[in-house]
Formats: C-alpha cells, sequence, structure tokens
C-alpha cells in the first residue's frame, strides 16, 4: 500500500491520566476502524501517548492502520542513562515513531542540538521514524522562519547523514508562539513556511513529512489545502468527535485536490 496522502499525528503529552488514555485511544480505535479514508491507507495516524501507556496502547491499536511511539527517546545505546527509554525499547514495544526536539523539552529540560541530532540517528538506527520538532521562538517573517528551520533540520540530520542512515522523518514545524495558544499561526504564514520546508535538501535516503504543530485543530486542514503533508495535534484533539472531524477533513482535501 502507498503512503497516506495525509498523516495526522496527535502527541497527548501529560494531559491525561493512564486511564484517561485507553479511554480515548479505545475511541480513536474504533475511529479507525470504521473511517474508509484510514482503512484504505489514505489518511495516516499516529498517536504518541505517555511512556507507561505504550504497551496498553499497542493491545488497543493492534487490529488498526494506527501508528504508536514515545514523545521522547534515549540518545545512548543503552546502559547508566537513569530515567530514560531506549530506541530499543520502544522499537521492543511495537512504536514505530519517537518524537524529538519538542519545544518544552527544549524549554524544561534544556535538549541541545547535539542532543537531537543523537537522538535523530538513535532512532532512525533502530528503524523509528523520528518526529522532530523545529520551529521559531518568536514570530517574524516566514522568509526568516524557512532559515532558521533549516538550520536547524541540517543540524538535526548530520549525525544520521554521516552515518549513512536511511528512513523517513516526519518534520513536525511548529513555531513556538503557536504552541498552547488560541488559534494556530496564520493560514498564510504556515502555508508559505511549508511550502518553502518542503523543498528543502536532506541527506541521500531521508526523506520528509512536513506537519503542521501549534493548536492545530478542525478547519486547518482544508484551509491549508495541500502545502502540508498532514497536522499535528495536541490539546484540539483530546475530544475523539474533533478528531474525527478533523479526518474527514482530511478526507475531503484529498478528493479535491485529486
Ligand atoms: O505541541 C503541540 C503538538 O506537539 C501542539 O500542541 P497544542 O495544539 O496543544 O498547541
Amino acid at each position: 500500500m502507498s503512503q497516506p496522502a495525509i498523516w495526522l499525528g496527535v502527541s497527548l503529552k501529560m494531559y491525561f491520566s493512564y486511564q484517561q488514555t485507553l479511554t480515548w485511544c479505545r475511541d480513536v480505535a474504533e475511529l479507525a476502524r470504521r473511517h474508509p479514508a484510514i482503512q484504505q491507507g489514505e489518511v495516516g495516524l499516529f498517536v504518541l501517548p505517555a511512556y507507561p501507556a505504550i504497551p496498553a496502547v499497542a493491545e488497543i491499536f493492534a487490529d488498526t492502520p494506527v501508528r504508536f511511539g514515545g514523545q521522547d527517546v534515549c540518545q545512548a545505546e543503552n546502559g547508566a542513562w537513569t530515567g530514560e527509554v531506549s530506541a530499543s525499547m520502544l522499537q521492543e514495544l511495537g512504536c514505530s515513531l519517537a518524537e524529538i526536539g519538542h519545544a518544552e523539552r527544549r524549554r524544561h529540560f534544556h535538549e541541545d542540538k547535539t542532543q537531537i541530532a543523537a537522538k535523530v540517528a538513535m532512532s532512525l538506527r533502530h528503524g523509528l521514524t523520528p518526529v522532530l520538532c523545529i520551529g521559531e521562538e518568536q514570530e517574524g517573517e516566514p522568509a526568516q522562519a524557512i532559515a532558521l528551520c533549516q538550520q536547524q533540520l541540517a543540524e538535526a540530520l548530520d549525525n544520521a547523514g554521516q552515518q549513512g542512515l536511511q528512513g523517513s522523518v516526519f518534520f513536525a514545524y511548529e513555531p513556538q508562539w503557536a504552541i498552547g495558544a488560541p488559534q494556530p499561526a496564520p493560514d498564510s504564514y504556515i502555508r508559505a513556511v511549508c511550502a518553502g520546508l518542503r523543498d528543502l535538501q536532506t541527506p541521500d535516503g531521508i526523506d520528509l513529512q512536513v506537519i503542521y504543530g501549534g493548536s492545530a485543530g478542525p478547519g486547518l486542514i482544508q484551509r491549508l489545502a495541500g502545502d502540508v503533508d498532514g497536522l499535528f495535534l495536541g490539546r484540539f484533539a483530546h475530544d475523539p468527535k474533533a478528531l474525527a472531524q478533523i479526518i474527514d477533513e482530511a478526507s475531503a482535501l484529498l478528493k479535491e485536490i485529486r
């Protein structure tokens, strides 16, 4: 089956309890089982729950095409790294993704470009698709945002390129000023930046899917009309009905643009 044309990813961050996570995932699994666009592989869905929920989430999504992964991953293979989770353990649990470099991790845990590049390489080495989060801190001009993202992307893929690692990377473009806001960045801004990001060069064998995150919710995917490969959702996917609506919109958009 070919790759989905639109990806919808959801990070649950630390919003839900364990039981709330399972209840939400069961609703999403049900949605995935009955939605033709998901079943036919036109719209892809991925979910990033908190680490302890991963084994139960794996069971819930077992008979669906929904992918799941960690909200972070350790840069080291294994060993004396208290509190960390290795890429190999994520893979063992059935994960196919690892989120890397989210703005909240950069802010609260001072993650830097060296760690982020090492995490990207470690994920690819273990067959995990990095969900690499990049975005400018302050609102400015699209050209400035593209230049900054280009530099951060090159730094993040540097180790992987040098090691000749191959695979897909979700480039989650998340302007930091739009995360946790009442509404996303303006449509024209997102379209201009994401169109530029899609043209960026990557090391041989690494392909990018550009998805937009930052207060994304119902209505946005249609307004971005084909300039992004998908959305990376947070709060506005907490209501499964809202997620269902976004899947419907993605499916309708694909019918329009094909
Ligand atoms: O950071 C995000 C996704 O990882 C976006 O979160 P919000 O949509 O809640 O702003």
